[in-house]
């Protein structure tokens, strides 16, 4: 057979190497490439593509970026995972897990060569539009996690994508960790191509995997390529192209960088069966096209109603509609075997042809000054104007319309100093070349030495330097325009999630409204694990304590707090391998002289009951200055139904909720002059320089530091409202007034109201729950469900597999969970080619077998999840996975309590 085949020229070399398949893009040669001498900005922005792969752990998201640049002529040896040498992974933590920890961003071009050199798809007058990846792109491309104690690595890293390929294992087909990753990048709309990796592992089973991306996935997958198995049933040797209409083999045992090319004639006289299957493979994609995109039936019907008559560009053209349009609901599908070298090439093109460029990207979600909405908005003015309107709502006394106006029209100015925006989204400390920050830019233009404003810290920190990242090489650049990825070396302060903006002027601030803009903010939810850290000498704790801020930079959902009557360090984080992660980067690369404890479940206290109002005036020397400040605070439990019952008045300066408590701070007569901007609030009692938001700080953080620990357990308070209340002429003291006095003196009333709950109604202990999410096979099912129902306390919420599950986790935006749910996937509409030794392919309903997956969805105590993977494989022969986030902190029965605090005593 292979005589017959189309081979690319052997004496590529890798930089050159135009390994994007020549021979698919054959069609297209006679069309003459043309340089612009013009080659503008929009151009190149055009031809970027931001990101990501999202997968189940070990479906090979790895290995198949390794192929990919290696194609692209980044890097001259494939890495391998097994061995250690991948270039994604390169902390030394994932080098010896073998999976990765942290997403690196990298950027290379496909197909080679220079991006701005040549111009963009041409519709010629007689001709068919040239496909996309028939001119060099950049990539950007996000290597995300694929662990469930990483989920805010996930989302922190979704959120900046414009597109994303989901790696599919095809042997294990669609598992718990694919919906969850799934439904994450369904909340921003990212839309996706799926790539079904491992064809060529023993049990490989792509049309059940097909069948079970419609059914677990919720989408329409639109099978564009379907494996290739020699004779119907050896050993897989390449991929059947329905676009093209074209088998493509790889040669076993090769780099994979040379692609035989073989037509539907070719293939029906060397592999009838295959062929046969493409024709209904390319009727199938047809007909699905043809139910969501008008073209596409218009071009059907120019070719006579012969399917295969429609030509590849107006199908890719058309996929591309279907793809950017999420409502269609159709994903195209890819197969390969990264490992083995087959199928990255098509598989890049396909990012190349059919994912969006940053302006073809779902608008950004934004908020400023507490309005959420589109960063096109933002620019457009229209946000300002609902801004504005807030800010003059009824709590804060109806403004005069002209004033409203004046407001609009400042922020409107405050928009057009704008001169960029972009967002942090990771924190890397890099051995070479010290700490880099990674930025999205989402407008204008970053530029070097721009003074760059921190909206989360409220801080300016100046970027004196600009890259773009190679894997491990870097590119010094003069600025980062808009869409585009890129480093900025030399921040001190700026974290992983911080939003920055540059603006026009030379203030240390940047106008109102700018400062509180924050780009696709996400909620971290609270820590549920913690552990010890302990300085190996008091010389190493100075160390210790900015190798744990460097840690908190790159990853804010690692909480540290000191305890204060043992004085210990505790690191808490969202799962035991997140912990076990940060003490590798702690020690290993940071290298702090410290050992860490044993990894704990994080428990909480809560108020049974509320307190008697308790007021504390501290008055004492701080630092040779007298502080004298007073307050009143009153504990209470936190219903339920809080916010609903938040009283905002006049006299309210304050709401706000932290890790599951609420601080009211309440100040009647306090006489606030609210004459000028509202942020440079005043009261007549408070000391001269002193502002309203300094002084709520102090009182707040005074609170914040008494609930840090329980008055009975010692543990930190949950679900618990503290209302603090200032008597200005009674609490407030001029001069003397402090901003330590105001802390303390809140801390002091919040300890002795919590003590005043405890002498009377108590406090409780309350446990992380989590939501779980178990895949099985249905003959697990009595036994995993008997397990956890009983023995763990458990409490089943869902045995229905058929359901696509919405986003379980915490960081799922109430937008995405309060959108209505599609109507269900038609089955008898989705395409799956036969599984060698299975029979029928079109609208087959998941056979009943012993081997249907299954899906548990419970919500059971984190205590009895620990060590729980381990459980659950023995009770399925393996096959089980599943994965957890934290729903909610639920109070602990008494037997219970006793139970875990006999193992916390001994366990200390
Ligand atoms: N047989 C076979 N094995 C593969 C293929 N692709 C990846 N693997 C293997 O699967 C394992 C996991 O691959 P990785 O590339 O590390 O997977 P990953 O998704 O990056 O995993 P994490 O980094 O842990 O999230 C490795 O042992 C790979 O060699 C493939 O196409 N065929």
């Amino acid at each position: 057979m292979s005589s017959n085949l189309y081979k690319t020229p052997s004496n590529l070399t890798c930089k050159n190497t135009c390994s994007s398949l020549k021979g698919l893009r054959s069609n297209y040669r006679q069309l003459q490439r043309f340089s612009t001498t013009s080659a503008c900005k929009d151009e190149a922005l055009d031809r970027t593509r931001n990101i990501g792969i999202i997968a189940h752990i070990d479906a090979g998201k790895t290995t198949t970026t390794e192929r990919m640049l290696f194609y692209s002529g980044f890097t001259r040896r494939i890495g391998d995972v097994d061995e250690g040498s991948t270039v994604t992974d390169f902390l030394p933590a994932e080098r010896a897990r073998g999976i990765t920890i942290q997403s690196a961003a990298i950027t290379f071009h496909w197909p080679p060569g220079e991006v701005n050199g040549a111009s963009g798809p041409q519709a010629g007058a007689q001709s068919e539009p040239t496909p996309r990846s028939a001119y060099p792109h950049t990539i950007n491309l996000i290597d995300t996690p694929g662990h469930a104690d990483f989920t805010f690595e996930v989302m922190r890293s979704l959120r900046i994508l414009d597109g994303a390929v989901c790696i599919l294992d095809g042997v294990a087909g669609v598992e718990a960790q694919t919906e969850k990753v799934w439904n994450q990048a369904s909340t921003y709309h990212i839309p996706r191509v799926i790539y079904v990796n491992k064809l060529d592992r023993d049990g490989a089973a792509f049309g059940r995997t097909v069948r079970e991306v419609s059914s677990r996935l919720g989408v329409y997958p639109a099978v564009c390529q379907i494996p290739w198995f020699q004779g119907g049933n050896g050993p897989f040797i390449g991929v059947a192209d329905a676009i093209h209409l074209q088998g493509l083999r790889w040669k076993e045992g090769e780099d994979g960088r040379t692609v035989k090319v073989a037509d539907l004639q070719q293939l029906d006289a060397e592999e009838p069966a295959l062929a046969a299957e493409l024709r209904r493979a390319r009727i199938a994609l047809i007909e699905l096209l043809s139910e969501h995109d008008e073209d596409i039936v218009e071009k059907f019907f120019e070719c006579e109603e012969d399917h295969l008559a429609v030509s590849s560009a107006d199908i890719i053209e058309s996929l591309r509609r279907c793809v950017l349009d999420q409502t269609s609901r159709i994903v195209p599908l890819f197969a390969g075997a990264s490992f083995r070298n087959m199928g990255v090439q098509p598989l890049l093109d396909s990012i190349v042809n059919l994912l969006p460029s940053p302006p073809e990207a779902p608008d950004p979600e934004v908020s400023i000054g507490g309005v959420k909405g589109g960063l096109r908005d933002l620019l457009s003015g229209d946000l300002i104007v609902e801004q504005s309107q807030k800010a003059s709502s009824p709590s804060k006394g109806k403004q005069p319309k002209k004033k409203n106006l004046a407001l609009q029209s400042s922020s409107k100015d405050a928009i057009s100093k704008l001169q960029s925006c972009a967002l942090a989204f990771k924190v890397v400390n890099d051995a070479k070349r010290g700490v880099l920050v990674y930025v999205r830019v989402y407008s204008g233009s970053l530029d070097r030495n721009s003074l760059l404003f921190n909206t989360n810290l409220q801080l300016s920190e100046r970027a004196p330097r600009l890259l773009k990242m190679y894997a491990n090489d870097a590119v010094e650049v003069d600025s980062i325009a808009a869409g585009h990825i890129g480093v900025v070396v030399g921040l001190k302060q700026t974290r992983t999630g911080d939003t920055l903006v540059s603006y026009a002027g030379n203030k240390a601030t940047p106008p109102e409204p700018l400062t509180s803009l924050q780009l696709r903010p996400i909620a971290v939810p609270p820590p549920v694990f913690f552990t010890s850290v302990e300085p190996h000498s008091l010389s190493e704790e100075k160390r210790m304590h900015e190798s744990l801020a460097l840690l908190l930079r790159e990853d804010p959902s690692l909480h540290v707090n000191v305890d204060e009557e043992s004085g210990q360090t505790l690191l808490s984080g969202m799962g035991e391998l997140h912990l076990e992660i940060a003490r590798d980067r702690l020690i290993n690369d940071l290298k702090a002289k410290a050992s860490m404890g044993r990894i704990e479940i994080g428990y909480r206290e809560s108020a049974l009951g509320t307190s008697s109002p308790i007021t504390k005036i501290f008055d004492k020397e701080i630092a040779g200055r007298k502080g004298k400040a007073g307050c009143t605070a009153v504990v209470e439990p936190l219903g339920e139904d809080f916010e609903s019952q938040e009283v905002v008045d006049q006299a309210t300066l304050l709401v706000e909720t932290h890790d599951g408590n609420q601080i009211i701070i309440r100040a009647p007569g306090l006489q606030i002059d609210r004459s000028s901007r509202s942020e440079d609030e005043t009261s007549p009692f408070l000391p001269p320089g002193m502002d309203l938001v300094t002084f709520r700080t102090a009182l707040q953080n005074g609170s914040l530091a008494a609930l840090a620990r329980g008055p009975q357990f010692t543990l930190p308070m949950h679900n618990t409202r503290v209302t603090l209340t200032i008597n200005p002429t009674t609490d407030l003291f001029g001069n003397e007034t402090t901003t330590s006095a105001l802390s303390s003196a809140a801390r002091q009333a919040t300890a002795a109201a919590l003590k005043d709950v405890q002498f009377g109604a108590g406090t409780t202990m309350m446990e992380p729950v989590m939501n779980v999410i178990i895949s099985i096979d249905e003959a697990s099912l009595g036994s995993v469900v008997h397990d956890i129902s009983s023995s763990r306390g458990g409490h089943i919420i869902s045995l229905d597999e058929e359901v696509p599950l919405s986003g379980t986790d915490a960081s799922t935006s109430a937008s995405a969970l309060e959108e209505e749910a599609p109507p269900p996937i038609d089955h008898r509409r989705v395409y799956a080619p036969p599984d060698p030794f299975e029979a029928a392919s079109v609208g087959v309903e998941i056979p009943a077998a012993a081997t249907r997956p299954r899906t548990i969805i419970a919500k059971v105590p984190l205590k009895e999840m620990v060590g729980y993977l381990k459980h659950l494989r023995s009770l399925t022969a393996g096959r089980g996975t599943f994965v957890m986030s934290v729903d909610r902190f639920e109070k602990m029965s008494g037997q219970r309590q006793k139970v875990v605090l006999a193992e916390l005593r001994g366990g200390f």
